[in-house]
């Protein structure tokens, strides 16, 4: 709830024009059976034409204010919604940027997309049901209580009594509901893993024949949340039926009691019609209120989803007063990148993934950390980027601790090629732009040229509309080794003073693994690189080499003195070797 607030306060005068407009409607509303009371009274005392002709001037006042402020409320709330979600939407995916990597584990993918969408959504919708269904009722309840005392104190009290029965019942099965609709946002994260898994699984499932099995998990998924929909929805039917009794025994004893009144000549036949209308109008938005209560457990537990996200702490955060990195340079010795005896622990594993590795990286030099299949390899890019934060050690950026700066400066200055290619869907040129808006036609070709784009791409220089060519999401309509080729490109894309690459040549054929290689040892002069790998042929060349087993420094040196001196990479070469 105070997260709605929290979103609504920005909007607060389209909020105030809502309250103002809904309170003017009710009035008007209600205004209309109590001029048509006054209307029969005076017909049936047999009044005077003017003051008939009054009354009705003042009803059609009332029916036009009502559905003027109905009409204008309608739009103010759509926009107030709309905003809202926006606003939250906007919010969320900010933070989700915030994350590091485990906290962003914490939620899940799927999670984080249904909360996203589907859970800003229930919000949406339920914010605008609120000022439909909910904001009315007081002023609904207050102005017709007040008018049906004004008529009789007696009918009055019977109304508050007949109100009273259907907030109690409202609220108990409110209370009974909450866990419910808690369950079932769960099952509907539950279905969105399930489906995500299995849709982009779907080759692999086929393949191996596992379709009736899948279909069985996907069925059980979808049957624990039909059944537990069931269960609540059950709960709102009675409310409404004991509800729908309560409204019409109200009526029936106050048609009846009313009989007796008029009959005692307290109040006139018009009275009977105002009061009756009051119950019915007042009633009628008490039981919107419980449609919309039956929404609201959901709601809130949809905002309580999207705020444990914005409430999130980010475990790598900026420091508080950060070195300014604006005119940072490599050290006098050519350093960029120094990794100073750092160990790392993912939160929830029970051994380091590394322990006591130092090396360096320096301009114009190539150095490549390479090891078997979980020794630790993307963890070292993974911390030279701070995606994790080292636990014991520190990772240098031009003699700078990187947790002493901001990640945005440490981002600038260090080009990234993860070991999953992914690029974005728009146009090729949207995406070779990601680092670096401004990039010129000669940047961009250079670095198709480099990272061996250009035979596929074309040449931007003779023809620069191949720029537009769509790329499809995550880059699905090109292969496996054009898509790294890419993010390659993209990534030499801007200025930087390290360019890390995170097992990014492993889709590459062996010629053009050793093009690129060329091609990078050419154009890489100003810069430092950072490449780790699997293949021995990807870093044989590189200037520097360590050797990593089981998270710890095995060897480092060139190929050849490794060659002398390194046990686990002589192993590594002979197994490759053999291959
Ligand atoms: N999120 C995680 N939580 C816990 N342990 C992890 C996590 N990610 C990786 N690890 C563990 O950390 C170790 C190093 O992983 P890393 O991904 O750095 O290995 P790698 O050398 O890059 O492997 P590969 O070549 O297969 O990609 C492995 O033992 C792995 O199981």
């Amino acid at each position: 709830m105070r997260l709605v607030l929290r979103y609504i306060r920005p909007q607060w005068k389209l909020a105030t024009l809502i309250v103002v407009l809904t309170a003017v409607n009710a009035v008007a509303s209600l205004l209309i059976p109590t001029y048509a009371a006054d209307l029969i009274d005076e017909a049936a005392a047999g009044g005077g034409f003017s003051a008939m002709a009054t009354s009705c001037l003042l009803m059609a006042v009332a029916s036009l204010v009502a559905s003027g402020t109905a009409i204008w409320s309608g739009y103010a709330v759509a926009k107030l919604s709309a905003r809202v979600a926006r606003d939250m939407r906007d919010d969320l995916y900010a933070k989700s940027l915030e994350l590091s990597a485990y906290d962003f584990a914490q939620f899940g993918l799927a999670s984080m997309t249904t909360r996203t969408m589907s859970d800003i959504n229930v919000i949406q919708v339920a914010l605008s049901d609120f000022n439909f269904m909910m904001l009315p009722v007081p002023f609904m309840v207050g102005t017709s209580l007040v008018l049906s005392f004004r008529i009789s104190a007696r009918i009055g009290w019977l109304l508050t009594a007949a109100m009273a029965v259907v907030i109690v019942l409202g609220v108990v099965i409110l209370t009974a509901a909450s866990p419910l609709y808690r369950r079932l946002q769960k099952l509907l994260d539950r279905i969105g893993a399930v489906l995500l898994e299995n849709l982009t699984g779907v080759r692999v499932v086929r393949a191996f024949g596992r379709e009736a099995d899948e279909e069985a998990r996907m069925d059980r998924t979808f049957a624990d949340y039909a059944t537990t929909s069931i269960r609540a929805n059950r709960m709102f039917a009675n409310l409404d039926g004991l509800s729908y009794l309560a409204i019409n025994l109200f009526i029936a004893l106050m048609l009846f009691v009313s009989g007796h009144y008029i009959a005692l000549g307290e109040f006139q036949i018009g009275g009977l019609v105002a009061l009756s209308e009051y119950a019915v109008m007042c009633l009628f938005f008490l039981m919107m209120a419980q449609m919309m209560i039956a929404m609201l457990p959901r709601a809130l537990e949809c905002a309580r989803r999207v705020d444990e996200v914005l409430a999130c702490t980010p475990s790598i955060a900026d420091p508080d007063d950060p070195v300014d990195m604006a005119g940072a340079a490599p050290l006098a010795d050519g350093e960029v990148l120094r990794f100073d005896n750092v160990g790392f622990r993912f939160p929830d594993a029970s051994e380091d993934a590394l322990s006591a590795v130092s090396f360096s990286c320096s301009v114009g030099k190539t150095t490549a950390v390479i090891g078997g299949t979980g020794s630790g390899k993307s963890t070292v890019a993974m911390l030279a980027l701070r995606f994790h934060d080292a636990t014991t050690g520190h990772v240098l950026l031009d003699g700078v601790d990187v947790k002493a700066m901001r990640q945005a400066d440490l981002h600038r200055h260090v080009a990234y090629i993860q070991q999953r290619a992914w690029l974005f869907s728009g146009t090729v040129g949207e995406n070779l732009r990601h680092r670096s808006d401004a990039a010129g036609l000669t940047e961009l070709r250079r670095a198709l040229d480099v990272s061996q784009s250009a035979p596929f791409v074309g040449d931007i220089a003779s023809d620069p509309s191949v720029l537009a060519r769509p790329v499809a999401l995550g880059g699905s309509n090109f292969s496996g080794g054009q898509r790294q080729r890419l993010s390659i490109a993209r990534a030499l894309v801007g200025p930087s003073q390290l360019v890390v690459f995170d097992d990014s040549f492993s889709a590459l054929d062996f010629a053009t693994d050793a093009a690129l290689r060329r091609a990078l040892k050419e154009e890489m002069g100003d810069k430092a690189v950072l490449i780790v790998a699997q293949r021995v042929n990807t870093i044989r060349h590189a200037d520097h080499i360590v050797v990593l087993s089981d998270g710890r420094v095995a060897g480092q040196g060139t190929h050849d003195e490794l060659m002398d001196h390194c046990d686990v990479y002589r192993e590594i070469v002979a197994s490759q070797t053999r291959e």
